[in-house]
């Protein structure tokens, strides 16, 4: 494997910054919409304040004492990180730290009554029962009189743009939310990624899913179109083990998503039939890894994972977070190929991402030039430009 090329780790102590943002500001507004959403008592409320003061003035401490994932977090940089500013420990593990605390305040592991109750539920929920999604799932029925490399094409864009606004992302993140016509990917690799799954094929494909709601529904679709066509015989699903960046997707989301397509008349409910189908004889299959929350780039990824994406055909990244776990959370030269940064990931790999944070690679010098003489650098962050890359080799 050819050495990596040496790129800063992003931290969040730099005032002004994204990173720096998101720690001094989208935290603390976390906090107050899930304080907001739920009839907490006085314990959660006092677990709420005391992460608001911890992370935004404080020090990174110490998990529970029975904790279920103490040993875990050890190993995962809290032995060293503990006791150290949140904004001067690298940006991902203050990130992921958080939201693993914000589950301690609010109960989420127990024991106790509040066990199990997603914080994060109820935004997810609006968003899933929202008109848009209506309209969504009722523009489906102009696919089937398409021909199959056209619905494949759709449906590939639908789960890319997908990503545009996660809930978190929303908060932050004037008119980020809205469906402004898509513009030209900055790069675009979907000729390599078809080349991996051509219809009537054996592929196995991994997907690395993100945002519930109206992320994960066009996932689900593009899966069920791959399954049915025959370009994957077999499709894995990664979620998240536990709620996290307030709207990762989870079973719990998984089945919400299946249900609102069940739900559905015309194509959608066609999708639907189809991913109900593959889930019962065993084709469409889920995992919840511990390491898709961890704080750490899939570069450190546990040997169990590895063997399974080194027995996919095709690992496909989804989103923001995953990108900047599978290239490495660093300041990256924007021109450093891609590839040079997914060299040591064990089988071909793909990520489809809105840009919504500083991570970059795979450019020409061209579409950098022109990115920065419109938009200066928001074109990093502002959730308006996407990407589809892909390390085939
Ligand atoms: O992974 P996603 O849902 O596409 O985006 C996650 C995100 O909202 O969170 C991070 C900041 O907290 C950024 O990487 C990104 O903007």
């Amino acid at each position: 494997m050819p050495p990596t090329p040496f790129a800063p780790v992003i931290l969040g102590n730099e005032p002004g910054s994204f990173p720096h943002s998101v720690l001094a500001e989208r935290h603390p507004a976390i906090i107050r919409q899930v304080r907001d959403a739920f009839p907490y008592g006085p314990g959660q409320h006092r677990a709420l304040d005391e992460l608001l003061k911890s992370c935004t003035e404080g020090t990174v401490g110490p998990l529970p004492a029975d904790a279920p994932d103490r040993a875990l977090w050890q190993r995962w940089g809290l032995a060293d990180h503990a006791g150290r500013s949140w904004y001067d420990v690298p940006w991902l593990w203050s990130e992921s730290y958080f939201y693993r605390r914000l589950l301690d305040a609010v109960g989420w592991f127990g024991p106790g009554a509040w066990q199990g109750v997603d914080p994060f539920r109820p935004f997810k929920r609006a968003e899933l029962d929202a008109p848009a999604t209506d309209e969504e799932l009722t523009a489906l029925d102009a696919l089937p009189g398409l021909p199959e490399e056209e619905r494949a094409h759709a449906l590939l864009h639908g789960s890319l743009w997908g990503n545009r606004a996660d809930l978190g992302f929303r908060l932050s993140a004037e008119g980020a939310g809205t469906r402004d016509p898509a513009p030209a990917l900055v790069a675009d690799d979907s000729e390599a990624l078809w080349s991996l799954l051509p219809p009537g094929g054996t592929a196995t494909l991994v997907l690395v899913a993100d945002n519930a709601g109206r992320e994960l529904v066009p996932d689900l679709l593009l899966i069920a179109h791959l399954l049915a066509e025959g370009r994957a015989a077999r499709a894995v699903l990664h979620v998240k083990p536990y709620p996290y960046y307030v709207s990762d997707a989870t079973t719990a989301d998984v089945v919400d998503a299946l249900h609102r397509l069940r739900a559905a008349s015309g194509a959608a409910a066609g999708y639907a039939r189809v991913l109900w189908s593959a889930m019962a004889d065993g084709r469409l299959t889920m995992r919840a890894h511990p390491f898709s929350c961890a704080p750490l780039p899939y570069a450190e990824m546990p040997d169990d994972l590895r063997a399974e994406f080194a027995a996919a055909t095709l690992t496909v990244f989804k989103g923001d977070l995953n990108y900047r776990r599978l290239v490495g959370d660093r300041l990256w030269a924007p021109t450093t190929p891609f590839q040079e940064t997914t060299g040591y990931f064990p089988g071909p790999v793909a990520a489809l991402r809105t840009l919504k944070s500083d991570v970059i690679t795979g450019l020409s010098a061209a579409t950098v030039a022109e990115l920065e003489a419109a938009e200066g650098r928001r074109w990093r962050t502002g959730g308006t430009h996407a990407l589809i890359q892909a390390d085939v080799t």
